[in-house]
């Protein structure tokens, strides 16, 4: 059932799979719940907005537009007990210099009280992801829901070459 943790990461891969591929980036699903009330609060996937959109802060920008307010205010109007669903984990760096979603998730830290993620980020453009480090040291636990990595890798890196 998606109430659980490997229920919404489910979901999370399932939108994921409807991420376009690219070679520059991953395929990755995200979902934000209100965990108190068990409630899906919205879903995301990378490039489903139009830009160069990370799947986890498509969900921030949704609630924001959903809301009227801009991104960055909005942990003023989110309820307190979020959790955050991503196949892979949010990115602490971005080739493209685009804001991390570590940041956006760190302004929401009021809200987002844990992190749950598929996958550690592959080393393919970021050598080294320190978002789990940064988040925790924030007190918003990074934890691993185990069972998809194989699933959710594929996904991820479906755009890419194969050496
Ligand atoms: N957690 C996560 N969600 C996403 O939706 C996504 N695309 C990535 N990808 C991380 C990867 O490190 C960056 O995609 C590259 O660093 C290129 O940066 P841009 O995406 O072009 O800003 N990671
Ligand atoms: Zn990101």
């Amino acid at each position: 059932s998606p109430g659980d943790h490997e229920g919404y990461m489910r979901l999370a891969l399932e939108q994921a799979q409807k991420s376009p591929p690219k070679p520059t980036n991953y395929r990755v699903g995200a979902v934000l719940v209100d965990s108190a009330a068990n409630e899906i609060l919205a879903t995301g996937y990378t490039l489903e907005l139009p830009g160069n959109t990370h799947a986890e802060q498509t969900c921030f920008t949704k609630l924001a537009r959903k809301h009227g307010v801009p991104e960055e205010s909005l942990g003023e109007v989110l309820p307190a007990e979020l959790a955050l669903y991503t196949t892979v984990e949010p990115c602490s760096k971005r080739l493209s210099g685009n804001l991390p979603c570590v940041e956006r998730v760190l302004r929401l830290a009021g809200s987002i009280r844990a992190v749950y993620v598929g996958i550690t980020e592959p080393d393919t453009f970021v050598a080294e992801n320190t978002g789990k480090r940064t988040l925790e040291a924030a007190g918003i636990p990074v934890i691993h829901v185990k069972g998809f990595e194989r699933e959710i890798l594929e996904v991820a890196t479906a755009g890419h070459v194969k050496e």
